[in-house]
């Protein structure tokens, strides 16, 4: 067998054009356009390319954006006070603090200060509780892109053994919470698991996120299973690549993501979903 591929970058392109339509809509009726702060602590050179394509995505559809550059020397209590004047601010639907944060800052205490109509990452406490009672309000946005993906495929997923290979709280744990919600039967591997070859098998989706470049090799895929690569690693030849060794994978599954191209611009189309979401919760509210 030879997989198809799960283009999020097409899907991600689509996406666009339904949200760029919905703005107009909202515009053409007198409302005000959605609103998206994005904050970026120190130089991350990755987290400066992703916050820019945040922001770019944000003008593709309409959106208003506003971008907050900290130091990496940032204090804890300034940047929950930027955050607090963002909670209060009408103009503002959607408040995205980009990750990793620097050693000094308590990544959960940051988070746990955005109002949970405003987190669009679908990071607080509240939104993943929400999730896991199966009332999702906004959900994180790269199992929510995956999930969007894995309806592309026009297989019904219910009944099949998902495994997810790392277990991260933005990633692997939400992602185990969507797969369960769409009543898969869920294995979630990380490093202290046993026999990981025998559980990637058994997988009929197996979702890759555990960041080791090309670590899964064709061997472990079971046949016909769909493969999700959530991997994004550099070569020290400069090119990305994803945590499947995808062309050995891709003969034995039936439908594939590539990276580039596959779940990352799903994560910025997720964003732009749960942005927009966020401003007709706040318009309801008013
Ligand atoms: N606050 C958040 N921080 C982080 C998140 C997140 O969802 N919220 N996820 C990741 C990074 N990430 C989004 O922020 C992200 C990663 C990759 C892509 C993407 O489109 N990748 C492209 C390749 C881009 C490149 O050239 O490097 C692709 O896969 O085609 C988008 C978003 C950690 N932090």
């Amino acid at each position: 067998m030879s997989a198809r591929l799960l283009d999020g970058k097409a899907v991600a392109a689509e996406i666009r054009v339904e949200i760029r339509r919905r703005v107009d809509t909202i515009l053409a009726a007198g409302g005000r356009p959605p609103g998206l702060a994005v904050v970026l602590v120190g130089e991350n050179p990755a987290s400066q390319v992703y916050v820019r394509n945040k922001r770019k995505a944000c003008a593709e559809v309409g959106f208003y954006s506003e971008m907050h550059e900290l130091a990496s020397t940032v204090d804890q209590t300034e940047l929950i006070d930027l955050i607090d004047r963002l909670n209060a601010d009408a103009k503002i639907d959607g408040i995205l603090v980009q990750l990793p944060l620097p050693e000094q800052i308590d990544e959960a205490a940051v988070t746990d200060c955005i109002l949970p109509t405003k987190d669009v990452d679908g990071f607080h406490p509240d939104n993943v509780g929400r999730l896991v009672l199966r009332r999702p309000l906004l959900r994180p946005c790269t199992p929510k892109g995956v999930m969007t993906l894995l309806e592309r495929t026009g297989r019904p997923i219910e009944g099949l053994d998902a495994v997810i290979i790392g277990q991260s709280n933005i990633v692997g744990r939400p992602m185990a919470l969507e797969l369960l919600a769409a009543r898969c039967t869920i294995t979630v591997c990380h490093s202290r698991t046993k026999d990981l070859a025998k559980k990637a098998r058994s997988a009929d989706i197996l979702v890759a996120a555990l960041g080791r470049p090309r670590f899964i090799p064709g061997d472990w895929v079971k046949e016909g299973a769909i493969l999700i690569d959530v991997g994004i690693n550099r070569t020290a030849e400069g090119t990305l690549v994803g945590d499947l060794d995808f062309g050995p994978c891709s003969e034995r599954a039936s439908w594939i993501t590539p990276v580039p191209g596959g779940v990352g611009p799903m994560t910025i189309a997720s964003l732009l979903e749960n942005t927009l979401q966020a401003a007709q919760l706040h318009a309801a509210l008013l």
